[in-house]
């Protein structure tokens, strides 16, 4: 893996594999969590396989711990062939953490940009009076009662909560040439 490669990863979660028979794996693995580290929020788990090879081991367990750590990853010893309890154990919490960050992410994106792109409820504040007058230029009944939720009464006016797009429709708000937009309340 490049550092472009690292930066440009269009993934939920990553897992390094390495053999614990295998001191250049074991590099390559530490080369690859370097640049994985500069990538924000991603899920990374180590992996030390053939676990089961005890006898030509390399790298020592508490290697891979160490290395681990430093990353901020989780960290497996396993092997693939005696399919080993800690295989399926990695991958569940693997995608557990990947599931987290995406909430996380969601959240963010809805605190902040999704604001602006979706449709914003704006409450506008009208008095009695006006409000009647409202209701007055549509006919001469009193204004219709909002969808139940949507506004509040009370003896100094009625809030209304609604779409200001609703507003411009009925001609509450008027929109002026090259200029943002004026009540004409
Ligand atoms: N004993 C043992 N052998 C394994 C294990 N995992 C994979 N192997 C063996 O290791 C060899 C390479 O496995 P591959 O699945 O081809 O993995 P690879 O990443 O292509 O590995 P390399 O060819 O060694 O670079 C195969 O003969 C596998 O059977 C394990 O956990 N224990």
């Amino acid at each position: 893996m490049t550092p472009s490669e690292a930066s440009q990863l269009a993934a939920d979660g990553v897992v390094v594999v390495y053999s614990i028979t295998d001191r250049e794996s074991f590099r390559y693995a530490q080369r690859v969590l370097d640049l994985l580290n500069g990538v924000r929020g991603l899920p990374v788990t180590l992996m030390a396989n053939k676990a089961d090879l005890a006898h030509l081991r390399t790298v020592e367990h508490c290697e891979g711990r160490a290395l681990a750590d430093g990353a901020g990853a989780s960290f497996y010893e396993v092997s693939v062939a005696e399919d080993s309890a800690g295989l399926y154990q990695a991958f569940e919490l693997l995608v557990g953490e990947c599931h987290a960050q995406l909430c996380t992410n969601n959240n963010n994106n809805n605190n902040g940009l999704g604001d602006k792109a979706g449709s914003r409820t704006r409450k506008f504040s009208v008095t009695k009076m006006l409000g009647t007058l409202i209701g007055a230029a549509k006919g001469s009944s009193p204004p219709p009662s909002p969808p139940s939720g949507t506004a509040a009464a009370s003896g100094q006016g009625t809030v209304i909560v609604c779409q200001k797009s609703d507003l411009y429709r009925t001609g509450v708000l008027k929109r002026r040439h090259k200029t943002s937009a004026s009540a004409s309340l």
